[in-house]
């Protein structure tokens, strides 16, 4: 396999990255399930308290670095031309996807979550792949079906098992812009759509697990490959999703990313070499914070822009996730990119 990456981080500090990644990914599940078992009923004003915390902690602040990460790869300096072209992007991407959302906002709410799919789910594959180093994802469809497994877990999962809470977030996602959009949505939360949903997806986790365990050497990669997933199952069957995706999107999604943009740059790598976690989490927060403040701008541009001005914790949190959505897409291309400097899919 021809492998020319310029930054490449020694297989200790990606192993000391992996242990990182599990460990927050645990804390998230192991926090949702323990509150869930705890608590009879978890208030919404609980539940939404990770989401929130996301504008300023790892969720928000992960793509912040976006305009960084490729040079920084190549082993080139972020220049001001850099800079601009992915400022650019995310101009065009960004601005044509808002644009979207005021036209057709059920449209860009179902796009929104096929984005979510494929975005958590390319993290993923790039942590099994990179972090942990697993051996059974050889093929490009091994990577895919993974892919669709790893993201869709979070978008599928809820909307079998929470359909209300889910229902009752996308109507007040699509409520911001278009007060009656309630039945178009509607159809998706007939039992038998999901049921079919369900179906296909319980069709694609079996389908992933069965291949990976025949293409195993290792039995060790497999079976966190599969904790993992079996994990992120049941976590999002029992915990609630406004409280599920506010915990996965910081600690598991996140963390993921930071600390491969943390893989990229030499310094923070090198931090992470020592053991230094909090050298480089400084030096991430530095790099992030500038456009952090930026998307927080964004948001309140947004909510002043929105049809219907928020006035409740979830309103001001629909006009928080229109704005990671618009924010994602060229995120995504971003993350694309890097994936295809790292070669995670020309296998
Ligand atoms: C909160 C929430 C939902 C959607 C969240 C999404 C889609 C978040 C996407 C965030 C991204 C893509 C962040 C960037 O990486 C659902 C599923 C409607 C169910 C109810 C709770
Ligand atoms: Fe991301």
């Amino acid at each position: 396999m021809d492998r020319e990456i310029v930054v490449t981080p020694a297989s200790e500090t990606r192993a000391r990255a992996a242990t990182l990644a599990l460990v927050t990914a645990a804390a998230a599940v192991v926090v949702g399930l323990t509150l869930v078992t705890v608590f009879e009923s978890l208030p919404l004003s609980v539940q939404f308290v990770p989401l929130v915390a996301s504008v300023l902690l790892v969720g928000l602040p992960h793509g912040a670095v976006d305009h960084l990460v490729i040079p920084r790869t190549r082993g080139e300096p972020a220049t001001l031309r850099w800079i601009a072209a992915i400022g650019l992007l995310y101009l065009v991407l960004g601005g044509a996807y808002l644009v979207l959302w005021f036209l057709e906002p059920t449209a860009a709410f179902v796009g929104f979550l096929f984005l979510t799919v494929v975005h958590w789910g390319q993290g993923d594959v790039y942590a099994l792949v990179e972090l942990v180093g697993v051996d059974h994802l050889r093929t490009r469809f091994d990577r895919l079906l993974a892919l669709f497994v790893r993201g869709g877990t979070p978008i599928v999962v809820p909307l079998v098992a929470f359909p209300d809470q889910y229902a009752f977030v996308a109507g007040t996602i699509v409520g911001a812009f278009d007060s009656d959009a309630a039945p178009a949505l509607a159809a998706a939360f007939d039992p038998m759509v999901r049921g079919a949903i369900g179906a296909v997806f319980v069709t694609l986790v079996i389908a992933s697990l069965v291949r990976g365990f025949r293409r195993a050497d290792s039995i060790r990669s497999w079976l966190i490959d599969v904790t993992e997933l079996g994990s992120l199952v049941v976590f999002f069957a029992s915990v609630p999703p406004i409280l599920a995706i506010g915990l996965y999107f910081s600690l598991w999604h996140s963390v993921r990313h930071v600390l491969r943009a943390m893989l990229v740059d030499d310094r923070a790598s090198a931090a992470i070499e020592r053991g230094d976690v909090r050298a480089a989490s400084v030096r991430f927060a530095r790099d992030a914070a500038p456009l952090t403040a930026g998307a927080v701008v964004i948001v309140a541009g947004l909510a002043l822009l929105v049809p219907r001005t928020p006035t409740t914790v979830p309103e001001g949190v629909a006009v928080y996730l229109v704005t990671l959505a618009a924010l994602t897409l060229p995120h995504a291309v971003v993350v694309s990119a890097l994936d295809r400097e790292q070669r995670l899919w020309s296998v």
